[in-house]
């Protein structure tokens, strides 16, 4: 039985119907999931169709195009075919190896929840009463609001802020936190609120919503700088939590923290669950993008088939899909400092390649982060044109721990963006070389008198 038929739940059922097992996906609203929907495949839709300029009328008509207008029927198409039996409707766990979907009870030997996440509302006074859209809304609906103000600057708000700004909204990002994309090294934040703010999008950076009042027209906010901004409509973008609620999981002897995901092993598997119980995707809240929710998919499926898999999370990449883009994989700078993980940090500007003097697009700085104790890559971020598809190789490095000395020693081809990352590897490899091979080494040099130990 998988719960969830999203990007995690569709590839469990027919990875495991194809397998020859008895499998029945629940979905309560649409195969599928968020991704194709309300998500991913729409956001990018309609980033594409601001860069090529198209009008709003030809952008939603793409965008809804691909969304495949919300309906599923491909979707269930796919997995009768692979011998999957979809049970529609909301399903809720009674007791091991039972599951209530919609009035009806149904048995089961394994079980996997795929439930996903949903936005988190902020308890802002006043909100509650005024008309709001989340993520789903905003990329379904065919509204281009005048104003509009956007609660968030994640990866969610920026990515909209974008669109919307591109299209001709009045936008303004309300973000609590002093940057953008908090989550990443500062440098992306900037680079992304540089793009925004020239294109007339309004940053209120370090600054929260104080209450929200519905007004003859639209809404007016009140911020905890003072500020105040008018708006025709309010976009939620503070956050999702993994959708837990209402599953049944405390019956199977599961103890979810609020706000926190299905705790799960390296297998995918819920420890001390009663019975097999897995999970995988948002609802885990371990790397919340549809390429982890795939990634934890194959780890569920190859176990459940009986071959041993454990997932590894180290290099699992992290894109906004803004113009210019960002990715990011691994540690971040604030995530080493958590971890107190000393990092050996070098940059390179994009400015500085000749591909970018050829596209006449000089934005954009990658970082790239090395354990000093151990001399390996464990992170990396890039801002600029296409940064998603010229970073994969720095994933790879992480994941199989290349050493600094082999992929300082790597080509690039010219000229290509890809080249920024030449410099800093060679300067990571040398400091590197220079610095020591361990940190007890390095302690060990420091002690000794003279310019050896100098650092
Ligand atoms: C605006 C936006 C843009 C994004 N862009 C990207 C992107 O560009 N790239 C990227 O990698 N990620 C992106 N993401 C993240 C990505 O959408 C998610 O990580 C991914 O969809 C998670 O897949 P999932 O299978 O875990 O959950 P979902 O796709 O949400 O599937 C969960 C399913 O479970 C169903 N369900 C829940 N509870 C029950 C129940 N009790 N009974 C029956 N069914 C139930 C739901 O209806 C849903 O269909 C974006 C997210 C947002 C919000
Ligand atoms: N391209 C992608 O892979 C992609 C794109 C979009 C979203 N996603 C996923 O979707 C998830 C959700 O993204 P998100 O951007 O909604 O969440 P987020 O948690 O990344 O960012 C939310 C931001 O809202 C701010 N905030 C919270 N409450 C606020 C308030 N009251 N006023 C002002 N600011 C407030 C926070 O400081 C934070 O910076 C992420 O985990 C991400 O992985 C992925």
């Amino acid at each position: 039985m998988v719960l969830g038929g999203g990007t995690a739940g569709e590839l469990v059922a027919a990875g495991l119907a194809r397998a020859g097992r008895d499998v029945a996906l629940v979905e309560n609203r649409l195969v599928g999931g968020e991704s194709p929907y309300f998500a991913c495949v729409p956001s990018k839709s309609l980033l594409l169709s601001a860069r090529r300029g198209e009008t709003w009328e030809m952008a939603l008509a793409r965008r809804d195009e691909l969304a495949g207008r919300r309906g599923d029927d491909p979707a269930v198409a796919r997995m009768a075919e692979a011998g999957v039996t979809v049970l529609r409707g909301r399903g809720r766990v009674l007791e091991p190896g039972r599951v209530e979907v919609d009035g009806a009870v149904h048995g089961y030997g394994d079980l996997v929840v795929c439930t996903g996440s949903e936005p988190v509302i902020p308890p802002v006074e006043g909100l509650a009463d005024v008309p709001l859209w989340t993520s789903a809304e905003a990329l379904s609906v065919p509204d281009l609001p005048r104003r509009l103000v956007i609660l968030g600057g994640g990866p969610v708000g920026c990515e909209l802020a974008q669109v919307y700004a591109a299209f001709g909204s009045q936008v303004a990002v309300v973000e609590a936190s002093g940057r953008l994309l908090t989550a990443e090294a500062p440098f992306a934040g900037e680079v992304v609120a540089d793009a925004l703010r020239r294109m007339g999008v309004d940053l209120r950076l370090g600054a929260a919503v104080g209450n929200v009042e519905r007004k003859d027209v639209g809404v007016r906010l009140w911020l905890s700088d003072g500020g105040t901004l008018d708006a025709d409509r309010v976009l939620v973008a503070a956050g999702r939590r993994p959708r837990v609620e209402g599953l049944g999981l405390e019956t199977l002897g599961i103890a979810v923290s609020p706000g926190e995901g299905v705790p799960v092993d390296e297998t995918c598997r819920v420890p001390s669950s009663t019975g097999g119980v897995w999970a995988a995707g948002d609802v885990t809240g371990i790397a919340r993008t549809t390429h982890a929710a795939r990634y934890q998919a194959q780890i569920v499926l190859a176990n459940l088939l009986g071959r041993r898999r454990e997932a590894d999370y180290r290099a699992i990449p992290r894109v906004v899909h803004t113009s210019p883009s960002v990715y990011s994989v691994g540690i971040s700078p604030t995530r080493a400092a958590e971890l107190r993980i000393d990092l050996l940090t070098a940059g390179y500007d994009l400015a500085a390649t000749a591909r970018a003097a050829v596209e006449a697009d000089e934005r954009g700085r990658v970082e790239l982060y090395a354990d000093r104790s151990r001399g390996l890559l464990v992170g990396a971020a890039a801002a600029g044109r296409h940064a998603e598809e010229w970073m994969s190789e720095i994933a790879l490095a992480i994941r199989a721990e290349t050493p600094l000395s082999l992929l300082a020693d790597v080509v690039h081809a010219f000229p290509t963006y890809g080249e920024a990352v030449e410099a800093p590897l060679r300067e990571l490899a040398e400091r590197w070389r220079r610095d020591g091979t361990s940190e007890e080494d390095r302690d060990e040099r420091d002690r000794r008198p003279g310019p050896a130990g100098a650092r």
